[in-house]
């Protein structure tokens, strides 16, 4: 039914308006001709293998069935991706894109029950093992001999990871550790993949030996038979059920029950248990933390993915659907003509902008703060903890919002499942929760911001607080400038942080313990964290802006974006800028009148933009968001999917409604 090659006549127009090369900007997003060659060929390579395909629509399928063809799938790409490595076109990239949302989401929809092997199993054993460990271990897993989780949540505690329950014991006359569940709170509950999918875990245990509790610490653990796949005696196991998305992934619980372990399968690269049962404290009790820093790290970039995929969807359709009338006789509008509509989508392109960068940024310094760790060098882990958590807290929350905004523009077909953007909502407003709450994390952040506050003449060994040694009551005059803007945000995040501090200390004053003055202060807290990484996030996209050497045509259109953002973060935080810079609400207004002229600029290359990102049809997975637009071919094509459309009576009718009718008459 879809007319092939056939382009709808509104894109056509819109492509015609495009005042960039779209290719450059796309080599510029992968980061060189070369980079998007790759990926090109990466996606071939695995789009267009038919063992890929899915004979029927993933929402169809019924719970059990949709695990299954998930790990049907999931065992086709990762043999595929070794096959890469074979051929010695390996690498992160590839990891990265199957493991996220751009071409992982297109091959499982709704998440991958191997994830967990490759983002915490992998990195924790590489992160937390001895060179032995590592010789032994790494490999099986590269080569999925063994399959692992991230066995850390329990029942009763996912945040708070000191109140684990789950116990290991050391055994000094058997050499061993029995890992033990005592309650039904301690049940391990969520790792990905955990349900019927790994045979082993590394497991988050209290360590008890000679009598006394060292903390958590992590375990490699053997949960089934490496032939049969039966869970091993003492190993209670299963899946824990539907959720609001990312049903495919295989969450799953898991007991023990005085399950032994050999003393070497504790990983023992930061602290140890000696034969004898001594224990070797770690430098720093926060390094057994350090694949939920990885992962913070990563999901700022997925995040981002997710937005451009749902923004490139809202973007073409809103080219695509005429609705209304702005003027009595005109011809109904392509509803992008809506200056609502650029309001809900332009600044989602400009905010998938302003991610991609934080992510380059935060990955590059993950890397180099690794490289320390590993030199025992610790003194950078405080300030890449709390700038990884913020991030990640951030981004995550205006994905999830950005896609909830995109699904929204698409009107009543946003809500078809067949847009993709439902099941896009549903994977990344998990983000929100997993690896750290986001509350939780910016709480953190906050932490690190008061400490910082208060020793605010040492700011040197700091990166992202320098402005917080800029004199409070310095005032800038009001400016219709992104410099002007970043100035405002980093003197709200500085006064909230102050703020915070004092009512704190005015609380401890009056009498309250610390952390009941800290509780008490939280709200604060958490907008002071909030207000410093969207300075941050602003900044960092000003300061790549600035050093990209692009053509004039497209340096012009990036600087609207981050003009965009800036003012667009600016007027979503009109309260704050009053309360503390010395703007006025005519200076608002003025903010008002340039957003308004920036969606007006944007306007011509917003269909451009979109394509830069290059995202193939089979990755957008939408009716809505295809390339040639043609939306209402598509959707009449997936109805026809339906299982209910395979038969012009349903059984329910002779069942059920003809005797309910005939009761009725
Ligand atoms: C193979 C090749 C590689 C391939 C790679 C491919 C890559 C490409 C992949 C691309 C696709 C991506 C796909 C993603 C899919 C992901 C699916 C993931 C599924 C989700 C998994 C999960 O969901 S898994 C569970 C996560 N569960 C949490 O996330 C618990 C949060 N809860 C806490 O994290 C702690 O509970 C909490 C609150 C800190 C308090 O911890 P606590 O009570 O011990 O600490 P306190 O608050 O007392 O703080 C005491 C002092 O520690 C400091 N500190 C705290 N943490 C620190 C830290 N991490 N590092 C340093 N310092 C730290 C703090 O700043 C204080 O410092 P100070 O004293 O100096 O102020
Ligand atoms: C899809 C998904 C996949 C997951 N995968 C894994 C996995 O593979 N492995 C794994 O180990 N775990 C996994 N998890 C678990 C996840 O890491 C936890 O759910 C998460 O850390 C939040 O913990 P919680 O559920 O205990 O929430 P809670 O901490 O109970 O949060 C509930 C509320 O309490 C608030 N709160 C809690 N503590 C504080 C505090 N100190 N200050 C202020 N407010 C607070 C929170 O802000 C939140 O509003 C997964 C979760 C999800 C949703």
């Amino acid at each position: 039914m879809i007319k092939k090659n056939s382009i709808n006549p509104d894109l056509v127009e819109e492509r015609k308006k495009c005042t960039f090369n779209t290719l450059e900007l796309t080599h510029l997003l992968d980061g060189g001709a070369k980079k998007t060659e790759e990926r090109k060929s990466r996606e071939t390579f695995f789009l267009e293998d038919p063992q890929l395909q899915s004979k029927v629509p993933l929402e169809y399928l019924s719970h059990k069935e949709k695990y299954e063809e998930a790990v049907r799938k999931a065992c086709i790409i990762f043999g595929k991706v070794q096959e890469l490595q074979n051929q010695g076109r390996g690498g992160m990239d590839n990891f990265r894109e199957i493991l996220g949302g751009q071409l992982g989401s297109a091959i499982l929809k709704d998440g991958n029950p191997l994830t967990l092997h490759y983002v915490m199993f992998i990195p924790t054993l590489m992160g937390q093992g001895t060179m032995e460990q590592q010789a032994e271990w790494i490999q099986k897993a590269w080569n999925c001999d063994i399959i692992g989780t991230y066995a850390q949540t329990e029942l009763g505690h996912g945040t708070f990871i000191r109140g684990l329950e789950t116990t290991a014991t050391y055994d000094p006359s058997k050499e061993e550790f029995v890992l033990h569940s005592p309650t039904l709170t301690s049940y391990k509950w969520w790792p990905g993949g955990l349900g019927h999918s790994a045979n082993y875990a590394v497991v988050l245990a209290q360590l008890y030996t000679k009598g006394k509790c060292y903390g958590i610490h992590p375990f490699i653990v053997q949960l089934r038979d490496e032939e049969t796949h039966q869970p091993l005696p003492g190993i209670k196991i299963g899946e824990i059920g539907c959720k609001l998305g990312m049903n495919s992934t295989n969450n799953g619980y898991l007991g023990f029950d005085q399950v032994r372990i050999p003393r070497t399968n504790m990983l023992m690269k930061n602290s140890q248990v000696l034969s004898d049962g001594s224990y070797v404290k770690s430098p720093s009790s926060k390094l057994t933390y350090g694949t939920m820093i990885f992962v913070r790290v990563v999901i700022v970039q997925d995040a981002a993915h997710y937005l451009r995929k749902a923004v490139t969807i809202a973007t073409r359709y809103s080219a695509v659907r005429h609705q209304s009338q702005i003027k009595p006789d005109a011809p109904e509008p392509q509803i992008i003509d809506f200056v609502t509509q650029q309001y809900k989508l332009f600044p989602q392109i400009a905010t998938y902008f302003a991610f991609q960068y934080s992510a380059t940024w935060l990955w590059d310094v993950y890397n180099n703060v690794t490289s320390e760790l590993e030199a025992g060098q610790l003194e950078s882990l405080p300030e890449l903890h709390a700038v990884a958590c913020c991030l990640k807290a951030v981004s995550s929350a205006d994905a999830a919002q950005g896609v909830e905004i995109c699904r929204l523009a698409c009107g009543g077909h946003g809500y078809m499942t067949s847009s993709n953007l439902p099941s896009t909502y549903g994977l990344v407003t998990a983000m929100c929760t997993y690896e750290g709450e986001n509350t939780v994390l910016l709480l953190q952040t906050a932490r690190f911001l008061v400490k910082v506050w208060q020793n605010r003449n040492n700011l040197e060994k700091f990166t992202t607080v320098k402005y917080l040694g800029n004199d409070l009551n310095r005032d800038r005059p009001f400016q219709r400038s992104v410099e002007w803007i970043i100035y405002a945000l980093q003197q709200t995040a500085a006064r909230k942080i102050e703020l915070a501090n004092r009512h704190i200390n005015e609380r401890v004053q009056k009498g309250k313990a610390y952390e009941d003055a800290w509780n008490e202060s939280s709200i604060e807290l958490v907008a002071a964290a909030e207000a410093h990484c969207r300075s941050f996030i602003v900044e960092t996209f000003y300061n790549t802006i600035n050093e990209l050497k692009v053509s004039k045509e497209l340096k012009v259109v990036l600087v609207q974006l981050l003009n965009l953002y800036g003012v667009y973060t600016a007027l979503r935080l009109t309260g704050d800028l009053l309360r503390f810079t010395s703007i006025t609400g005519k200076d608002i207004e003025t903010l008002q009148a340039w957003l308004e002229e920036l969606l007006a600029l944007i306007r011509p290359n917003a269909v451009g933009l979109v394509d830069s990102f290059d995202i193939r049809d089979e990755v957008l997975g939408s009716t809505l968001g295809a390339y040639d637009g043609n939306v209402y071919e598509r959707l009449f094509e997936e109805a026809s999917k339906s299982p209910l459309n395979a038969e012009p009576v349903n059984k329910s009718f002779k069942l059920y409604l003809k005797p309910f009718l005939k009761a009725n008459l």
